[in-house]
């Protein structure tokens, strides 16, 4: 099964609740749901006919003669002859060993089934959370906390698979329950509807502590989401945390919430405890009425009696079992729905794929009266007009805040213009494929982001087919081959959690190499080179000068020598773009 057979992600219109998550989950998995259910129906069936086996010794050895047979003795009865074997006790009693144990044979079949689907419920809801966030515009994903997804990916997934393995539980408990009730019917029509009315009791009085479960996974679902929002967010920030002693500040945050948490799983564990306790003894009282009923009422004879109470325990029984396999449904239920929002929210904001056609950026980047505010309204660009010729170097200086970062986001298209037209090789940015034009860009941010793991994989960052000599080749044009070769595992030593163990220069450079490592057409500097010394910084812009020639440079920079070293330069500030003055004389004219 692959991700896209996940359960479809639904709007919030639909009906919500455990049953309709558990026809979602059959609808995505109907092979294994559906050999599970044979595999429990035949287990079922197995287990009905092997007490039908040991019912039939039991009479056959306390009745006399002139008994009449029940169906299931009967049935048994006929299973012996058919096997050509005599329905005497000895006989009776190894049919009946026979029959359970390929019941449980068949149980663990079904055990198996079950198993996989959950193991493929957790993977594929997991891969289509991951996949409908990536997908998703970058106004979408700006606005998701990583604490939120992380919970979505981990703790509800989880929660949503483990649903469906109770699902099957609660399934197979309510087919041996009905299978009971057939057999009982089959032998006294009074005695089973009794047992049926016992066992839809029993259900009814302890409903209430159903209720209180869902409430309690509902708190939990919503607790879990927050907390560890604010726990990514908090962890994130743990160096100047701690460097300013307030790392209690974490404690008194999370302190609320934890509480809140504790609460809700408590209340979980008393309701499920309680409708444990109480199964019991009302299940004793049942068959305690039962027995009075039996024998002194209705004045059957011992055996019968025994017959009908044992059935009639096994009916309510296994109709409690299912009671207690529905209430961790419903404490899981909330997870499930709640990562149904959470993939329905990002995949209604999938990112649109553009348009079908290629270039090459051989010729420059245009825009023209190009309009742009974010969503809180902010004007960043106003009917900006300016052409980043190829293979040069473009510098974009301007105050803090006035939307040099945002004028790259354009470019790689992650923001759409409001008016106006950015065009590559005069084709409108929005008319090409927007995945391939961005495979040509090398991009180094201005916060350097290195995942915990080695080197090298921080440099191919999921590009195929690299050899080691392409890393050697970026790091040296980063300047940073010289470091990393003196670190004890060159390559493949680890950075730890955000590149932790390398200073913010070497993971700067090492950023600058991942941009470069497949060959870009356009590099975009977002203030690049801001955390390099002096010499560190000359050897980039000597880089950056030499590569101007074959690839094409936007850089966002306050550095007088990468501004010194650019062909054209260009000032953002009040929303508009002009030729830079104070940077000294642009190199070429503003208007291209
Ligand atoms: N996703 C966003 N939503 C709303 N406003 C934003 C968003 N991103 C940036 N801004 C705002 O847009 C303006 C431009 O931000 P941007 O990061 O592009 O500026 P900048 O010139 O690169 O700043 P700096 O030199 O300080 O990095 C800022 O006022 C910022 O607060």
């Amino acid at each position: 099964m692959s991700p896209s057979s996940a359960p479809k992600a639904t709007s919030t219109a639909q009906a919500r609740g455990a049953l309709p998550m558990v026809r979602a989950f059959v609808q995505a998995y109907p092979g294994r749901s559906a050999a599970a259910f044979v595999a429990v129906f035949i287990a079922g069936l197995m287990d009905g006919l092997g007490m039908s086996m040991l019912l039939s010794m039991l009479t056959l050895t306390t009745s006399g003669a002139g008994h009449k047979a029940s169906l299931p003795e009967q049935v048994a009865t006929r299973i012996a002859t058919f096997l050509g074997l005599q329905p005497t006790a000895p006989v009776l009693l190894a049919l009946a060993i026979l029959l359970i144990a390929l019941k449980a044979v068949l149980t663990l079949l079904a055990n198996k089934q079950v198993g996989y689907a959950v193991a493929h419920i957790a993977t594929d809801l997991r891969l289509a959370a991951i996949r409908s966030v990536m997908a998703a515009r970058w106004s979408y994903y700006l606005k998701q906390s990583a604490g939120r997804l992380s919970n979505a990916i981990a703790t509800e997934a989880q929660r949503a698979s483990e649903a469906f393995q109770y699902s099957a539980e609660m399934a197979a408990m309510l087919l041996n329950s009905l299978i009971y009730l057939g057999i009982a019917l089959s032998i006294s029509w009074r005695a089973g509807l009794a047992a049926g009315i016992a066992g839809g009791l029993l259900l009814a009085v302890l409903h209430v502590l159903i209720r209180t479960s869902r409430h309690a996974g509902q708190h939990q679902t919503r607790l879990l989401t927050s907390l560890l929002s604010a726990t990514a967010a908090l962890l994130a920030a743990a160096k100047p945390l701690k460097a300013m002693a307030r790392e209690d500040h974490v404690d008194a945050l999370l302190s609320d919430q934890m509480k809140q948490l504790r609460r809700a799983l408590r209340k979980q564990v008393v309701s499920r405890e309680a409708l444990s306790a109480w199964q019991e003894p009302l299940l004793a009282i049942m068959v305690g009425i039962g027995f009075f009923l039996s024998l002194v009422v209705l004045q059957m004879p011992l055996a019968a009696v025994l017959v009908m109470l044992f059935l009639l325990a096994r009916v309510v029984s296994y109709l409690s079992k299912s009671q207690r396999s529905y209430q961790q449904i419903v404490v899981r239920e909330s997870a499930y729905w709640s990562l149904m929002d959470s993939i329905a929210a990002a995949r209604a904001e999938v990112e649109p794929e553009g348009g079908t056609q290629t270039v090459q950026l051989s010729a420059e980047i245009r825009f023209d009266a190009v309009r742009f505010r974010h969503a809180d309204g902010r004007l960043v660009l106003d009917d900006a007009s300016f052409a980043i010729a190829a293979r040069e170097l473009t510098v974009i200086v301007g105050p803090s805040g006035a939307g040099k970062t945002t004028l790259l986001d354009l470019v790689v298209g992650l923001h759409r213009p409001e008016a106006g037209t950015i065009s590559i090789d005069g084709v409108p940015l929005h008319e090409l494929s927007i995945r391939e034009w961005r495979r040509q860009i090398g991009y180094v941010p201005q916060d350097t982001v290195l995942v915990n793991d080695s080197i090298a994989y921080n440099l191919a960052f999921g590009e195929e087919g690299l050899a080691e000599a392409d890393l050697r080749e970026a790091l040296q044009a980063a300047n940073a081959l010289e470091f990393v070769d003196a670190l004890p595992d060159g390559l493949r030593t680890l950075v730890g959690e955000g590149g932790c163990r390398l200073s913010g220069g070497q993971r700067q450079r090492l950023a600058i190499a991942r941009a470069l490592v497949h060959k870009p057409r356009l590099l975009l500097l977002d203030e690049a080179t801001s955390s390099l010394d002096a010499q560190a910084q000359a050897a980039v812009i000597e880089t950056v000068q030499r590569l101007k020639g074959s690839l094409t440079i936007l850089a966002v920079t306050h550095q007088e020598r990468m501004i010194a070293a650019a062909d054209r330069i260009y000032r953002l500030a009040g929303a508009q773009v002009s030729a830079d003055p104070a940077a000294g004389q642009p190199k070429r004219s503003l208007q291209a």
